[in-house]
């Protein structure tokens, strides 16, 4: 059986060339011979060969290799991990040295003898697959580590939602349905992501987070499938996906909702099939892999207007779970807080910290429009800048950080109660023209200022 490799044969003399080709031609899936090595660049830059077959002398007489050497160079440096097979005229140990020693795979001595040349291409053709191999298994590496690293943070917050929330977590992360986890930035959608990832059988695989959203269409592909050396112009060697990657553990495709229509079908087709194919390649692969989505996106509603599709929503959406905004669980807040300060304590090596209750009452009145990752940098801030024992309201800035954001909120009491403010205050403080201003009743303008205190 041919191998699937691609090989390139540089020779100057013709008869060589043409037996070179037909040696080859048996073993190797594709041969591409030249006899002018002065195209070596464009047959480099448009293509990728796994092994290259470069003859060392092309002028006339010429024995001492220096061409060969220079053009060695030169596609070393087009391309640091190509595989090159030198043939040299004579069995000339300095230069062959010398040529490995500037980065060639080997060398055969012409004439050569068939076999030998095919073994040697063949040895340096496994070399490139095995360089690649380990490079796929220490990126796959990175991930377990970096996902073993971060088994450490705990899910913090007792409030009824968030019991629901872990008690959802506990019953369904050992099954492999697909989760959908929706809730404004900041709330912790990926930290339950990977809560589920750490309770599950799959705990000991990798954790692979993507951002659909950030992956532009022209990639997508290549990116999440992955794909075989040659597969485009810019593949100079094999890549593994993101699915592939993800292969035996967890898959977690964040802010779903910007995931453009056009790449929906592909993602679809994975999940249903659960079989992907490398860009350029003919064999599909089996991945089992756990997926669960993320989104801070009104998905139900994107469906409505033809923005997501529909189909792919109820495959992603078996189980749900919504985490509500901080403010809406206020007394999740002490405990956070407590959590951070302890954890930024022994991070920035602080003395034992303590906070006042009136801090801690005005922690849970803000508004957290960033939610637990805003509170999280305000805590660390105040940990980092305090220079005493009792951390009291000043050294949280919450003043700067939260009611600004209140004023941008999009809570309809709050609007409401703004805009009655802003009426009185234009209205010059006449109540007929406010309440007709605002489309009201006098004696329901009054029922509200009261329910404000204003
Ligand atoms: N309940 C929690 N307990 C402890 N830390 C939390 C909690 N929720 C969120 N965090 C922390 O807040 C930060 C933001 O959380 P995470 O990245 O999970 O949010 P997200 O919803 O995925 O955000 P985004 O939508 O912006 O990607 C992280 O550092 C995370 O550890």
């Amino acid at each position: 059986m041919k191998l699937p490799a691609k090989i390139l044969v540089i020779e100057d003399d013709l008869d060589v060339l043409q037996s070179a080709r037909i040696v080859l031609k048996q073993h190797f899936q594709e041969v591409v011979t030249e006899s002018n090595p002065e195209h070596l660049n464009y047959l480099i830059i448009h293509n990728n060969f796994h092994v290259i077959l470069l003859d060392m002398n092309y002028a006339p007489g010429e024995t001492s290799g220096k061409e060969g050497f220079k053009w060695l160079k030169q596609i070393l440096a087009l391309n640091p991990a190509q595989e090159v097979v030198l043939v040299t005229a004579y069995a000339d140990v300095k230069l062959a040295v010398e040529a490995m020693k500037l980065g060639a795979a080997d060398f055969v001595v012409k004439p050569w003898d068939n076999e030998k040349l095919v073994a040697t291409l063949m040895a340096a053709f496994r070399h490139s697959q095995s360089k690649d191999e380990i490079k796929e298994l220490k990126t796959k590496n990175k991930f377990i580590s970096e996902a073993y690293v971060e088994t450490q943070q705990p899910v913090v917050g007792n409030s009824r939602a968030m019991q629901e929330i872990t008690a959802t977590v506990n019953k369904i992360a050992d099954t492999d349905a697909n989760v959908l986890i929706l809730g404004e930035n900041g709330t912790g959608k990926e930290l339950v992501a990977k809560s589920i990832h750490h309770k599950s059988h799959r705990n000991n695989e990798p954790f692979i987070k993507v951002d659909v959203g950030a992956i532009s269409a022209s990639l997508f592909e290549s990116e999440m499938f992955g794909h075989v050396k040659g597969a485009f112009t810019d593949a100079r060697e094999d890549r593994i996906g993101r699915f592939e990657l993800a292969h035996g553990g967890t898959v977690f495709l964040d802010e779903i909702g910007n995931i453009p229509i056009s790449l929906q079908s592909k993602l679809l087709t994975v999940l249903q099939n659960r079989e992907i194919v490398r860009l350029g390649s003919n064999k599909v692969q089996a991945i089992d892999i756990r997926v669960v989505c993320a989104t801070n996106m009104p998905l139900y509603d994107l469906v409505v207007k033809n923005q997501f599709r529909e189909d792919l929503l109820y495959r992603l959406n078996t189980i749900e779970i919504r985490i509500p905004p901080l403010r809406e669980r206020p007394e999740d807040i002490p405990e956070i807080v407590r959590y951070y300060l302890n954890f930024f304590k022994n991070k920035y090596r602080k003395e034992v910290l303590e906070i006042s209750e009136q801090a801690m009452k005005a922690l849970q009145r803000s508004y957290w429009k960033g939610n637990v990752r805003e509170l999280q940098h305000v805590v660390e801030r105040a940990v980092i800048m305090c220079d005493h024992q009792k951390l009291t309201e000043a050294d949280f800035l919450i003043q700067r950080n939260n009611y600004a954001s209140a004023d941008t909120s999009f809570n309809l009491e709050e609007i409401e109660k703004r805009t009655i403010v802003e009426a009185i205050k234009k209205n010059g403080g006449n109540m007929k023209k406010t309440a007709t201003e605002l489309g009201l009743g006098r004696t329901t303008l009054y029922r509200k200022m009261k329910k404000y205190g204003l």
